[in-house]
């Protein structure tokens, strides 16, 4: 099946052609973007637009394959050289059961970045979270101001389900669709909506709070990744060259003026420094762009000194980093075959089905079928600010038989054989509460002045307790209850406190029960206390890998900030960063298509300062 999936990629490959790449270099570019990602790829695109702009890309990955395109199964991806591999150092409070005690931070490494490897779920946040960031001082960031560059990105499936019109646009490079694809999972989880009193909304409407089946950047039931919506349009144009297995170790940057200059990357074992003549366009991501710009004598003062890097600019890189953490492993046993395993969807029909006709299992992104966003009580927000997301998952843990998933999340075959082997390949499905706005903030910083060692990654998980008591709500929504009374009446959230998702009408007619396998070292409490379910949670939670953060954008008076609200590194002439990393304060959203609007906008700044500048737009 793999072979012929692969002998059909190729095919169609070889009918678009591949992504060119560059050996040759000219001695200097007007902008020189650093990384791929859904960032940088936004970037090249936009800025080549420019004929008169010559722009070289540089990416450390290549080109994306057919076992990549396959929305169901991106874990395999993880396991690939498309994945940097990143885990972080071990923490006292979390993740303390995984793996070596650590988590992981899978991150993608080809031309498109992680939107190569990751789950496609598309979501953009509330209205209140782009607010929050014009309020810090960053003007032009309101929700209203940001709107037009998502709507811009975006080419939606007309047929999308529940789609509010005006919340979604038509002619962009993104595509935006449902999985082609639904089992009836999803129509009782949108059901259990209902009884609950919330609606079943759009994730990109007006309203964030609800229950929704999941908007996916899918382009015929296959993943569209950044490098196929931004990169393939552009990639012929002959003012953009773009070099793969280019990996940049260093921005040189002036030190009397302190102006970006210049670039230097290894290809090849060739070490080149290719200089810019306008600006050099960091867009490595949350964990490289920090990385590179404190190699590059840009970040706190101290530390940088503490590594005998010269300090070119004192600014405080790497800190504010901020991550959705999530707890896997919530599993529901159902008497009916309507969940997705490995075992069933191994059937050649699902195969040549999704081959031949982009239909079928295989276009569930990442085994996400339903999104609810909602509110717990622990919430101190307004009633529409959810603070927990559950996302439906239409396998369980238990169907992991190949262990893709349980690699993914770092699980030791100890506790999968404890907790799950005795369901292993039975009808399982999951739903998994993710923390939405967390308070703990964590820190990246270098461990070396070699630019291939991985920095120092420091989560600090639950290092705000509130972020711990929070997730335990979320935990209690959908599997164990602790209300004995519920306040019933006109405000629904209160109610919804009381009841759990597997135990609606539609859920209890599919035979839905909770696994209570207990998770072992937790046995010490009572089953679903508070203090059971913080030992899960720090033992076995992980994270969604949506970290942002380390270059905070804020106005010159935010002594945090590394970014202007323009995108450019306070103090440094020529240098902006245009990716996740510049996001202040964490969406209530999965971070990639704020990062495809951050793309679309910084394209727009740069487009609109150089206008009046020496070779702007002609
Ligand atoms: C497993 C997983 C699942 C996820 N699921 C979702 C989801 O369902 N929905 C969602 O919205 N978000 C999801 N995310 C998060 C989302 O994909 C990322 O936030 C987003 O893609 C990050 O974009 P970026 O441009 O900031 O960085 P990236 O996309 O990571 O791009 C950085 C690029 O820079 C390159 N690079 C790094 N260092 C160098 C260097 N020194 N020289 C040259 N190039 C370099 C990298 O190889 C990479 O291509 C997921 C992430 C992961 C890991």
């Amino acid at each position: 099946q793999l072979r012929l999936m692969q002998f059909l990629y190729e095919m169609t490959n070889r009918f678009n052609g591949s992504i060119p790449d560059t050996n040759q270099y000219l001695p200097a570019y007007d902008f020189i973007i650093i990384g791929s990602g859904s960032g940088g790829s936004v970037m090249a695109n936009r800025l080549s637009e420019v004929k008169d702009w010559k722009i070289l890309l540089l990416e450390v990955g290549d080109e994306e394959n057919f076992l990549t395109d396959v929305p169901l199964t991106p874990g395999v991806t993880q396991v690939s050289r498309f994945n940097w591999g990143y885990k972080t150092e071990k923490q006292t409070g979390a993740c303390t059961a995984l793996k070596g005690g650590v988590c992981n931070w899978p991150k993608g490494r080809a031309v498109g970045g992680t939107s190569v490897i990751n789950f496609m779920l598309y979501q953009r946040g509330h209205r209140k979270d782009f607010d929050g960031w014009a309020a810090a001082g960053n003007d032009g960031w309101s929700y209203d101001e940001v709107l037009p560059y998502f709507l811009k990105s975006e080419k939606v499936d007309p047929m999308l389900e529940g789609m509010e019109k005006e919340f979604h646009g038509t002619n962009g490079y993104l595509n935006v669709e449902n999985a082609r694809f639904k089992t009836p999972l999803v129509d009782a989880f949108l059901e259990a909506g209902k009884e609950f009193g919330y609606q079943n909304s759009d994730p990109n409407g007006e309203s964030l709070v609800g229950f929704s089946r999941a908007q996916a950047t899918l382009r015929n039931g296959r993943r569209c990744s950044a490098a196929k919506a931004f990169i393939r349009p552009a990639m012929h144009r002959t003012n953009l060259h773009i070099s793969m297995k280019s990996w940049v170790t260093k921005i040189i940057v002036d030190p009397v003026t302190k102006t970006a200059t210049a670039v230097e990357f290894l290809k090849n074992k060739k070490r080149y420094r290719v200089r810019t003549r306008k600006e050099v366009i960091l867009s490595a991501g949350t964990i490289a762009s920090p990385q590179l710009l404190m190699l590059s004598g840009i970040g706190p003062r101290e530390h940088l000194r503490n590594l005998n890097i010269p300090v070119i600019q004192d600014l405080k890189v790497g800190y504010n980093l901020q991550d959705h953490v999530t707890f896997n492993g919530l599993d529901f046993l159902v008497d009916r075959p309507v969940t997705i395993n490995e075992r069933n969807v191994q059937n050649p029909v699902h195969v040549l089905d999704y081959v031949f006709r982009g239909v079928g299992p295989y276009t569930i992104p990442g085994g996400a079928e339903g999104l609810a966003f909602v509110k717990t009580s622990n919430s101190t927000f307004a009633a529409d600010y959810p603070d927990i997301e559950i996302v439906l998952g239409a396998g369980g843990l238990s169907g992991d038989t190949s262990g893709t998933l349980r690699n993914i999340l770092g699980i030791t075959d100890e506790f999968y054989n404890k907790v799950y082997k005795n369901i292993m390949g039975k009808n399982t499905f999951e739903l998994v509460p993710v923390l939405m706005r967390p308070r703990s903030r964590g820190r990246l910083s270098l461990k070396s002045t070699n630019p291939f060692h991985w920095p120092r990654l420091e989560p600090n998980f639950y290092t705000d307790r509130n972020d711990l008591v929070t997730l335990i709500e979320g935990i209690r929504l959908v599997g164990q209850s602790s209300c004995m009374i519920c306040p019933l009446g006109p405000v629904s959230f209160y109610f919804f406190q009381c009841l759990q998702i597997a135990k609606t009408r539609r859920f209890r007619e599919l035979g839905t029960r909770f696994h209570t396998a207990p998770f072992p070292g937790c046995e010490i409490h009572p089953f679903g206390s508070d203090e059971y379910w913080e030992c899960c949670i720090r033992k076995y939670a992980s994270s969604l890998q949506h970290q942002v953060g380390t270059c905070k954008m804020g106005p010159s008076y935010d002594l945090d900030a590394v970014v202007n609200p323009q995108l450019q590194v306070h103090g440094v002439p020529n240098l902006r960063v245009v990716d996740g990393s510049v996001i202040p304060v964490i969406p209530a959203a999965h971070t990639n298509a704020a990062i495809f609007m951050i793309g679309e906008k910084g394209a727009d700044m740069v487009k609109e300062f150089w206008k009046y500048r020496g070779n702007g737009i002609s």
